[in-house]
């Protein structure tokens, strides 16, 4: 039975598939939403949020460690199970929220598993939706990894919903998701080894970096093991024992596969394998996010693009103005604020490549008297091409917020004298980065 028809119908409700869907509708549009699981996709669901929580638990862990080791205070113990059931009620409200904006805009939401039956339908179950457009906003999934044992490896999606910490946990893969999660769960109490199958953690972060938050790693405790991987898994009583390629052999409680994503392009039925991919495996896109189907557009982390939700949401509202309102474009790749949630959060915008101006350690007077000697080293990286600011690189308390301003300054081209051009506050981080920064 065909259902009435829509101008777009988007499949996915996530971050890009929610901006797209609310901006088109208050631009007039008649919007279809369509989703299988919960609204709000990984970001609120399976990714950022919960795992902000987390983070944040960790630094109060981190943080009453600390004063207690020098018998200030005592350490304050985290109730796993109760701040799992704090997050996930929270996330809950966000969940509702979201289908309040649905219904506030005008968009129609069905529920379940759609495919694409040609460029302007789609089916969910038995019924199928017309549109003038069909916008592919799926998102992702962890990657399967194929070794023996991989049934007994936890992905992201699993170790957010757990609801007791491992006592050990052994991660597979170093990128934002695996290094995020050694940090987070050492804090929290967990014996924590990372396994990484190249010469150094965050490769896709400025090297200095990088190296600055794999040192930070290492010096709390964390077991770093790079040029490395998991070739099997196996159980071992209650607990798991595990083989890495270099020959260690292991036994740990949780054995976690974090070595990347697989964007949600198989499960669209067969028309989607008429869709042109790109070499990072998702979908290629036009500069207006046209995939190689006309009438077919994608969004967020099933298209080529950067895989990070203001992306997802500042592409999503950029097409719906493209389809629904005036003109618009797609946000720049070049100026995408991005962090690792760490101890401390390391940050980076803009082109760290070309002439570094400043690069070093800083020890940030103000939290350090309370902390131990190794817990608060600070880091930074000025670049700049003609004396324009080009790129900054920050690992500090606070640099997942510093980092916008940072981006700001590069987009208006300031030049680098501007860093000594402001009076920041004492004490603080800001006051010890301008005072190294370039003269
Ligand atoms: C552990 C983790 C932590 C992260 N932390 C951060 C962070 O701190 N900051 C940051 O910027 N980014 C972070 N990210 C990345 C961020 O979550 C994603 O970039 C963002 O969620 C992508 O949004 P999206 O709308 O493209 O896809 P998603 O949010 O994945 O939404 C896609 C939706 O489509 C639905 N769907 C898929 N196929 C179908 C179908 N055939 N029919 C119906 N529905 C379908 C799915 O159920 C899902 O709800 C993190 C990711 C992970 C996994
Ligand atoms: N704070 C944030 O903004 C944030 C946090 C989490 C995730 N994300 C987004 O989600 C995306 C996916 O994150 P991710 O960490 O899963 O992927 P990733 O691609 O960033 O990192 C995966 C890492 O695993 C390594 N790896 C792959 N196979 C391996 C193996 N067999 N053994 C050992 N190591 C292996 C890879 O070399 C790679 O460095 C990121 O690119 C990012 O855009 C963002």
């Amino acid at each position: 039975m065909t259902q009435r028809a829509y101008d777009s119908i988007v499949i996915g409700g996530g971050s890009a598939g929610m901006a797209f869907a609310t901006t088109a509708a208050q631009l007039g549009a008649r919007v279809l939403i369509i989703e299988r699981a919960e609204l709000g996709g990984t970001c609120v669901n399976r990714g950022c949020v919960p795992k902000k929580i987390l983070w944040s638990a960790g630094e109060i862990a981190r943080a009453t460690q600390a004063v207690a080791s020098q018998n200030i205070a005592t350490q304050t113990a985290i109730d796993y199970p109760a701040l799992i059931a704090k997050r996930d009620a929270h996330i809950a409200d966000i969940r509702d929220i979201y289908a309040g904006n649905l219904d506030d805009a005008g968009v129609a939401l069905v529920r379940g598993q759609a495919t694409i039956i040609h460029a302007r339908c789609v089916k969910v179950g038995d019924t199928t939706y017309s549109a003038n457009q069909i916008i592919l906003a799926c998102g992702g999934r962890p990657a399967d990894m194929d070794i023996p044992g991989a049934a007994l490896l936890s992905n992201s999606n699993d170790v957010l919903g757990w609801t007791t910490r491992p006592d050990r946990i052994t991660i597979i893969g170093g990128g934002y998701i695996g290094c995020e999660f050694a940090a987070i769960f050492h804090a929290l109490g967990s014996d924590v080894t990372l396994v990484h199958n190249g010469p150094h953690l965050l490769d896709t972060f400025p090297k200095n970096l990088a190296l600055h938050v794999q040192k930070g790693l290492e010096a709390s405790g964390i077991r770093i093991r790079t040029d490395d991987g998991v070739t099997a898994v196996k159980q071992n009583g209650a607990s798991l024992g595990y083989t890495c390629a270099s020959g260690l052999t292991d036994t740990t409680d949780a054995v976690v596969a974090a070595a990347g994503r697989t964007p949600n392009i198989d499960q669209l039925g067969q028309f989607a394998d008429r869709l042109n991919t790109a070499d990072s495996g998702a979908l290629a896109i036009s500069d207006r996010f046209e995939t190689s189907q006309p009438g077919i557009y994608a969004i967020g982390d099933i298209a080529d693009r950067l895989p990070l939700t203001p992306v997802a949401t500042a592409d999503g509202t950029a097409l719906a103005h493209m389809l629904h309102g005036g003109d618009a474009e797609a946000v720049s790749l070049d100026l995408v604020a991005t962090t690792a949630f760490v101890y401390p959060p390391a940050a980076f915008v803009g082109d760290t490549s070309g002439t570094t101006l400043r690069s070093g350690d800083l020890t940030p007077l103000a939290q350090n008297v309370l902390s131990s000697a190794n817990r608060n080293t600070a880091f930074y990286q000025i670049n700049a091409d003609d004396d324009a600011l080009t790129g900054v690189a920050i690992a500090a308390h606070g640099a997942e917020d510093i980092i916008a301003l940072a981006a700001a300054l590069i987009a208006a081209k300031a030049p680098a004298v501007s860093l000594t051009k402001a009076t920041p506050v004492h004490p603080s981080f800001a006051e010890e980065f301008f005072a190294e920064a370039p003269m």
